[in-house]
């Protein structure tokens, strides 16, 4: 496990070190993963995407994924959303093994599916609705406002979705996600296919809304800067098939975290050099 650690953040890391153990905590995980295999049939025979992995996630973190393309990823990320079916092991959402989709988690994907003849806000509204049935209209309204607003869309509530840019849909999607206020937020790259600037300013909403309502992230990201900046830990996966959990970066920098700081601290170049040589072996 690799350790940057300033004086300053030693009594800190030693409370945490006490909890976990090799990034493990046995008495407070939200999430454990236990051996879990994955396989799809392919024409040419089973291809085993993933095979005895191994993590835990603790509540309110938020974890990083970075590996290479096709490693499987995404398929973790959809087994623990529910949405792609368990070959083998298991996996543990605060004590219960998860079979399904559920509203404790909440899906950011690179390209949100909005219905594009609906407006932003009745688009956010969908969900809520399904959500929170027994609240008025107007708070239902609030909530997907509130949460438009956050993203930075106050003057769009009532667009049409197929009126708004590729930027201000996956604004759109975010504010879905966060409206339904799921306990764990599932991202797929929600930010691949932004500018930097749009990146930025979403990282920063995400941060914001994250530690506001104590919910636990994990966000795959092919950016490790952006895996750096926004994560307590950053976990490796293995090159496929067959990968696995191939090594964990816990990452000190205290919160609330700022872009100009982090890039001026020497701490993050021996960071990102630790997880670009692990991509690049
Ligand atoms: N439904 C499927 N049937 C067969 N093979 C699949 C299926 N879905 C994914 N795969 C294969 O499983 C492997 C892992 O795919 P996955 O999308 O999880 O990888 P990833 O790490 O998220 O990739 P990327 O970084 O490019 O998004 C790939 O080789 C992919 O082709």
């Amino acid at each position: 496990m690799f350790e940057i650690l300033s004086p300053s953040r030693i009594k800190k890391q030693a409370v945490k070190n006490k909890r976990l153990e090799n990034g493990i905590d046995f008495n407070n995980s939200m999430l454990e993963i236990n051996n879990l295999s994955k396989v799809y049939p392919t024409p040419k025979g089973d291809y085993v995407v993933l095979e005895n992995l191994n993590l835990k996630i603790e509540s309110e973190e938020f974890i990083s994924i970075i590996g290479h393309s096709g490693c499987g990823k995404t398929t973790l990320l959809s087994m623990i959303a529910g949405l792609n079916p368990i070959s083998g092991g298991q996996i543990v959402l605060n004590g219960s093994p998860i079979t399904g989709p559920g509203p404790d988690r909440g899906v950011i994907f690179q390209s949100p599916s909005l219905l594009p003849w609906m407006t932003a806000l009745d688009n956010v509204l969908l969900g809520v609705k399904q959500v929170f049935p027994h609240a008025t209209k107007k708070q239902k309204t609030d909530i997907c406002k509130y949460y438009l607003a956050k993203v930075g869309l106050e003057g769009s509530f009532y667009k049409k979705a197929r009126d708004l840019s590729q930027g201000m849909k996956q604004r759109v999607g975010i504010a879905r996600a966060f409206a339904l206020k799921p306990k764990m937020l599932l991202l797929d790259e929600p930010f691949g296919m932004l500018d930097s600037l749009t990146r930025g300013e979403l990282q920063d909403v995400l941060l914001e809304v994250w530690n506001k309502e104590k919910i636990t992230a994990i966000m795959i990201t092919h950016d490790v800067d952006e895996s750096i900046f926004l994560a307590d830990r950053v976990i490796m996966m293995t090159s496929g098939p067959k990968a696995q959990v191939g090594d964990i970066l816990n990452i000190n920098f205290e919160r609330p975290r700022n872009r100009k700081d982090i890039l001026e601290h020497t701490d993050f170049y021996k960071y990102r050099e630790y997880l670009i040589n692990f991509l690049e072996h």
